[in-house]
């Protein structure tokens, strides 16, 4: 993806860098109750690439994402899915996983498994979450962080076209959040469109190719994160957040107060900071 891509959400796309679009939004607006989450929201969701819907507690980046999905009618605009022709062209990690308690690790798996049309390497997918030790041990013996594994698994067994992960390093440690997203990088290089969802920051800027910062009713900002770094002469994602977000929804000081990006990660995603979500 080339830095000219940035200027607008739709201008991440297109031909003109070879990418392929394989979910477009045109005009995408979502109200609840008369009171409008976003309003005419133009993305291209390309294949082969990462892209992270970032923004404060509230801004719309799970009803995007379920609009994406088809889980929630948009009140204006549409959403086409242009990728291939296959029986489940999207996988979903929801923001709150559900499993059956009592299956194992490896029955989950192995059950949804058996609802895709395509051979499943088991073993290997539950290596690359680093459930392997654990499959035999039950769902409800779970850590939360190693439910959103086995989510993370569920969401991109069968290779679908897309996947859509809501959040998928809440609640893991730094570590196999790190691996998490490489993971989902590994996925992106090898073809899939992979939209994440997420707080953390410094993850979606060493490994998203494209952003889309979610605020006060729409896009407020899309790019590389370099060109994001570039534009708004940023020293790194954390400080165009701050830049570009309203301080008021952010629950963030403006730039150059604080070096650490833990803190900075926790700051991005402090439910204080809810601007009326009950997500
Ligand atoms: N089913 C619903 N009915 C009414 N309002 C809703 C519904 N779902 C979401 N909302 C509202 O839409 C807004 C956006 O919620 P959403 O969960 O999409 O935000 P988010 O950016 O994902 O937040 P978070 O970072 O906290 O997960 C919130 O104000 C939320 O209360």
């Amino acid at each position: 993806m080339t830095d000219a891509d940035d200027a607008e959400s739709r201008s991440a796309t297109g031909d003109s860098d070879g990418s392929t679009s394989v979910v477009t939004t045109t005009g995408l607006t979502k109200e609840y109750g008369g009171r409008p989450i976003f309003d005419g929201v133009d993305l291209d969701i390309n294949a082969g690439a990462m892209t992270a819907v970032i923004g404060p507690n509230g801004s719309g980046k799970t009803t995007l994402l379920k609009t994406l999905l088809g889980h929630v009618d948009p009140t204006a605009g549409t959403v086409t899915y242009t990728g291939p022709d296959v029986d489940r062209p999207m996988g979903y990690l929801p923001q709150e996983p559900a499993f059956r308690p009592q299956f194992t690790v490896s029955e989950t798996v192995e059950f949804y498994a058996s609802l895709v049309d395509a051979s499943v390497d088991t073993e290997g997918l539950l290596r690359e979450v680093n459930l392997y030790d654990a499959r035999t041990r039950r769902v409800s013996a779970l850590s939360g962080g190693m439910r959103r594994l086995l989510a993370v698994a569920q969401a991109v067994l069968g290779d679908p076209p897309v996947v859509c992960c809501d959040e998928p390093a809440s609640g893991l440690d730094p570590s196999m959040a790190r691996r998490v997203f490489e993971s989902l990088a590994g996925r992106a290089a090898d073809g899939m469109a992979v939209v994440v969802a997420s707080h953390t920051l410094s993850l979606v800027e060493t490994y998203a190719d494209h952003v889309v910062i979610l605020d006060a009713g729409g896009v407020a900002a899309a790019g590389s994160p370099a060109a994001l770094i570039e534009r708004y002469d940023a020293a790194d994602l954390w400080d165009v957040y701050a830049t570009v977000v309203d301080p008021a929804t952010a629950g963030v000081s403006r730039r150059g107060d604080d070096d650490d990006t833990a803190e900075r990660d926790a700051a991005a995603s402090d439910p204080t900071a809810d601007s009326g979500g009950d997500s």
